[in-house]
């Protein structure tokens, strides 16, 4: 029984070490040694069976059977020891093998947790970075906004700014260029007031040719220059409201709130001041409202200057240079517009011609500069004695005419004697030398009795002076008069 279960342990042992060749050999031969074993044992059992006890004890007691349980002894000793090293082995192994699958294990859980947290960082991240964006183009689309209305806004002044350049070019004289100009910036400055001032030949004054929106901080309506920062400067003054800023003097800002704001810009042309743009408001006087009204006050000074220019030249065209007094084509242009002007009103109007007497002889006698003095000097005698409505001419060489509307015939009459006795009395002084007295002689001609045209009134006055020279000069003759 005991040998059958050693045998089937044997065979378990040689299917267990099956996979370690040297310990297979062992098991064999333990196998082996233990089969030896066994079959001694069984000898014995035979021969005790056979010959009695004491013949198995002798036969035992020989030592074979003791030398060959050393002999397994040592053989299980050398598979255990073996085992055992083995066994340790295979622990240390289990033991590495462990520890890396709880290492992988670990990883296996980090490393998940870890891309976690680089997913979620890098979600983060895109979520910052998108709510940046968004910001960004919501910001974008507001600087969009916005500027599309300033270029709107821009485009509106530009305009705005054509339009009064063309204005400006069709205007007659500085009164309509200052109330074309209030108008524009009234549109372009809704919020601003001020005044349009103009200065004088002299000067010495500026005064208010037009004025625009509602003073909230008063202006005075004539300034002096001095009194002006920006005239005084040549350049445009900005001043904010009461507080610590330098106003000029022509404008009192005295208990304004602190958001008013207050603008000066000089018109000036070729180094000249020819006046200035006032402009204040409670609010809205920014870089752009100076910009915008510094263009205006350019373009306004060019037109004042184009419009002097303009007047000086049209007043060179009607004007005799060497007498001072209008030319015959102002006369031409003149005389039958006063004719439908009394003609309107039912009232008279007296044509004197003159003629300085025996002008060729002073010519003669004192040379043609002198002649030239004594002619500027019967001009500014007729300047002197005709009222503002009426009109001295210089017709032509030593030859003028007196256009008196509303006067009677009687009065023109008397006129003309006064003329005639004050240019008959007057010396001229000319190349250190007094010459004169020099007489003249007059003609007149009355509208509506005489004749009802400028050419014939003019015609029929010629004729009566024509008769005052025959009739021995230095007289008025009156149309239909006797010499
Ligand atoms: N100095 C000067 N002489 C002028 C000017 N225009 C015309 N004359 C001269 O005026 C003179 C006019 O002479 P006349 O037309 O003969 O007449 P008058 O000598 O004045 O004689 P009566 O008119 O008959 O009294 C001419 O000698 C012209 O040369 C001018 O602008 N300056």
């Amino acid at each position: 029984m005991a040998s059958r279960e050693n045998r089937r342990a044997l065979a378990e042992l040689v299917t267990l070490v099956g996979d370690n060749p040297a310990q297979l050999e062992r098991a064999r031969a333990l196998r082996a040694q233990v089969n030896e074993r066994v079959a001694t044992l069984q000898g014995l059992i035979d021969l005790q069976g056979a010959q009695g006890m004491a013949a198995a004890q002798r036969a035992g007691a020989v030592g074979t059977g003791f030398a060959q349980m050393q002999r397994i002894n040592a053989a299980t000793e050398q598979i255990l020891a073996e085992e055992r090293v083995l066994l340790r082995q295979r622990r240390a192994e289990a033991e590495r093998r462990a520890s890396l699958t709880t290492s992988i294990v670990i990883a296996g859980i980090l490393v998940p947790l870890v891309l976690l947290g680089v997913l979620l960082w890098g979600l983060a991240r895109e979520n910052r970075r998108a709510r940046g964006l968004e910001r960004e183009a919501r910001a974008t689309v507001v600087r969009l906004a916005e500027s599309i209305e300033q270029r709107d806004r821009l485009a509106e002044q530009r305009r705005l700014l054509g339009a009064y350049a063309g204005l400006l070019q069709s205007c007659h004289d500085r009164n309509e260029a200052m109330a074309v100009t209030a108008r524009v910036i009234e549109q372009l400055l809704p919020h601003a007031a001020g005044r349009c001032y103009v200065l004088r030949a002299s000067q010495n004054l500026a005064e208010t040719f037009a004025q625009f929106g509602t003073e909230v901080i008063p202006s005075d309506a004539m300034l002096l220059p001095d009194d002006c920062w920006a005239l005084r400067r040549g350049q445009p003054h900005r001043s904010g409201g009461h507080g610590g800023h330098v106003h000029c003097r022509h404008v009192h800002p005295e208990g304004s709130p602190d958001s008013a704001w207050m603008l000066c810009v000089p018109l000036m042309a070729q180094g000249t001041s020819l006046g200035l743009l006032h402009l204040h408001g409670l609010h809205g006087g920014d870089e752009e409202a100076t910009t915008l009204v510094e263009a205006i006050a350019e373009q306004l000074s060019l037109s004042l200057v184009n419009l002097q220019l303009r007047e000086t030249l049209r007043l060179q065209s009607l004007h005799d240079p060497l007498t001072g007094l209008y030319n015959r084509r102002y006369l031409e242009e003149h005389l039958q517009r006063e004719i439908l002007r009394c003609q309107r009103r039912q009232k008279p109007l007296a044509v004197i011609m003159l003629d300085v007497d025996h002008f060729k002889r002073f010519n003669d006698r004192y040379g043609h500069a002198g002649g030239d003095a004594l002619l500027a000097r019967v001009g500014q005698t007729l300047r002197e004695l005709v009222r503002n409505e009426d009109v001295a001419c210089r017709y032509g060489g030593e030859e003028f005419t007196l256009v008196l509307p509303e006067t009677d015939r009687e009065t023109a009459l008397a006129r003309a004697e006064v003329i005639r006795a004050a240019i008959g009395s007057t010396t001229v002084l000319h190349a250190r030398e007094i010459i004169g007295p020099n007489t003249a002689s007059l003609g007149l001609a009355m509208f509506p009795d005489d004749a009802q045209v400028a050419d014939e009134l003019l015609q029929l006055a010629d004729a009566a002076l024509y008769r005052a020279k025959h009739a021995g000069r230095n007289r008025v003759i009156g149309h239909g008069q006797p010499a």
